[in-house]
């Protein structure tokens, strides 16, 4: 984890703004563009068989409710980690990225296979980007939502696996990255880039004026 290594020493701030429980290192980014002092509190990926927040859907969940509930359950987790590591209180900050298509919640491909299987299913169609974020100190939660719809073009097999092949899909919601390679499918966009990238940048200001992390 090179890339995670890497940030944790940037970031890792001695007078934080607010924790991060991320570890996408697109919503780190898309903090520092805003100039946000964070430090994130994950490091280190937990086994697959031992999450520390499940990321399943319950059944019959819909897409709307399903990222809200995960990025509070994140907030909440990161909470949690402050009080047992005794830090100095301050918000903690986190968000989840899913996409709705034909009523389906499609998250992170399993594998190469399954993110050719997703991009086939979005190419030469209309799907929605939901992002949550989720603000916790000790006493409050709350949480705003970003939908986008993406358009994406008619794209070819070879056209596919050639992407996927670059590795970008595999750690992203829907297979794609738009801030990536995958920014030649998209037609059209209606609603918030950052949103689409993980962290809705408007929304996530609103947010942090409200625990007067921002004037
Ligand atoms: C659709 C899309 C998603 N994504 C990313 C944003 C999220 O990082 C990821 C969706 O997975 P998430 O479960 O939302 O987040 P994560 O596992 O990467 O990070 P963490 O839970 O530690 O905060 O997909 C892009 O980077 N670009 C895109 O265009």
């Amino acid at each position: 984890m090179p890339e995670i290594a890497a940030s944790e020493a940037v970031d890792d701030i001695k007078a934080p703004q607010i924790y991060l429980a991320s570890r996408s290192p697109r919503r780190r980014e898309l903090l520092k563009q805003i100039g946000i002092r964070f430090r994130p509190l994950l490091f280190r990926l937990p086994p697959r068989e031992d999450p520390e927040v499940s990321e399943a859907v319950l059944p019959g969940e819909a897409a709307i409710d399903y990222v809200q509930r995960i990025a509070l359950a994140k907030a909440e987790h990161g909470r949690r980690l402050v009080t047992w590591r005794n830090l100095p209180p301050c918000p903690v900050l986190a968000a989840d990225t899913t996409i709705e298509f034909e009523g389906e919640i499609i998250g992170k491909p399993v594998d190469e296979e399954d993110a050719v299987r997703i991009l086939k299913c979005l190419s030469g169609q209309t799907h929605r980007v939901l992002t949550a974020v989720s603000v916790a100190d000790a006493a409050h939660i709350e949480s705003a939502l970003s939908i986008s719809e993406v358009r994406f073009s008619p794209l070819d097999e070879a056209g596919i696996r050639r992407y996927v092949a670059t590795g970008e899909p595999l750690d992203k919601a829907g297979a794609y990255g738009i801030q990536g390679g995958a920014g030649l499918f998209i037609q059209h966009l209606v609603g918030s880039f950052s949103g689409v990238v993980g962290l809705p940048l408007f929304e996530t200001g609103e947010l942090l004026r409200q625990f007067k992390v921002m004037p």
